[in-house]
């Protein structure tokens, strides 16, 4: 089995709404995102697939966070959902779950992770078997 590991870095606000504490209020944070892909077969240049194609889906999600107040972004907004780190990990390997899956046969996103600072942050991921 391969894993591949691409992060990158968007600035955005948020609130966290019913925080008992200062995160209730809004602030802004340097957010990095790290998408991780697994497979088993590498195609014939040695890849499991090309970092720039996981570079491409990560910055079309990236452009729709960054200089964002994240509370307004749909998902959140609408279902009144709090942007934390575990939401947004869980939002973004939700958008990118397909279009990584499409990059190649047999790769798939194993996990996405979103630290909110360079010491705390968060892990969604999905079982197989
Ligand atoms: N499990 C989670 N806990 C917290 C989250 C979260 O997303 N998931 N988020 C927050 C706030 O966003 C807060 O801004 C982050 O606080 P903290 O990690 O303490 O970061 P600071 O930059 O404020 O660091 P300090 O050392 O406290 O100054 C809180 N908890
Ligand atoms: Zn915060």
């Amino acid at each position: 089995m391969f894993e591949l590991t691409v992060r990158s870095r968007f600035s955005a606000a948020h609130s966290l709404c019913g925080y008992p504490g200062d995160c209730a209020r809004l602030h802004g944070h340097t957010w990095t995102v790290e998408v991780k892909v697994t497979g088993d077969k590498l195609d014939q240049l040695g890849m499991l697939v090309d970092f720039k194609d996981i570079k491409k889906q990560l910055s079309m999600i990236i452009d729709q966070l960054d200089h964002r107040f994240l509370n307004d972004i749909p998902g959140f907004r609408e279902e009144g959902v709090n942007p934390t780190a575990e939401n947004l990990a869980y939002y973004i390997y939700k958008t990118l779950e397909q279009a990584i899956a499409a990059i190649r046969e047999g790769i798939r996103l194993k996990e996405i992770s979103v630290w909110e600072s360079p010491d705390a942050y968060a892990t969604y991921r999905e079982e197989f078997n």
